[in-house]
């Protein structure tokens, strides 16, 4: 059995920006990426997204104001790590902005979406969020930067 880690990943979106942060320590350290991390055991997904993004961002939402956009899942063929990732949008937030121990937050227009400092996946399934079709995605790696494998779909739900 390989190790699952189960991971949450919060967009946030003000208008014609979207809120990133620089990941500066762990799994995918020096990409941007949205705000999430690791489900504890016996914790509802929704509620772990909300606390990962508080944590990363210092950001607060409702969980009523994440709105699923897809799940994807990861497989590293270098390590036997599977990762699953819920992946949520919101656009109502309060609080302030804060760089942590984790994450460096900067908003980004979304016409200038750093992609080539990003996990090469999200270049993937951006579009899917930014059409508003909820999507399965399955993706294999080899290490943090090669992508050995895609598949993407519309779905009904995740
Ligand atoms: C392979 N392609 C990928 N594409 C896009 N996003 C990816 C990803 N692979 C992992 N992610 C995200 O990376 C974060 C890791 O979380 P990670 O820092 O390990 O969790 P957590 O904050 O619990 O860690 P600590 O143990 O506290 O350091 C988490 O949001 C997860 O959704």
């Amino acid at each position: 059995m390989n190790r699952y880690l189960c991971c949450t990943l919060v967009q946030i979106f003000d208008h014609k920006r979207i809120l990133l942060g620089l990941k500066k320590r762990g799994l995918g350290v020096g990409k941007w990426n949205g705000f999430g991390g690791k489900v504890k055991p016996g914790e509802e997904i929704k509620m772990a997204a909300v606390r990962e993004l508080k944590e990363e961002s210092g950001l607060d939402v409702e969980t009523s104001d994440l709105t699923n956009v897809g799940k994807l899942v990861f497989e590293f063929v270098n390590n036997g790590l599977v990762i699953e990732v819920y992946v949520f949008r919101a656009q109502n937030y309060h609080g302030e902005i804060v760089e942590t121990e984790e994450m460096k937050p900067q908003w980004f227009s979304i016409d200038e979406i750093p992609f080539n400092e990003m996990w090469v996946d999200d270049i993937d399934w951006y579009p899917f969020m930014f059409t508003q079709k909820l999507f399965f995605g399955f993706m294999k790696f080899n290490g943090e930067n090669e992508m050995l494998y895609k598949e993407l779909q519309v779905v009904e739900n995740v």
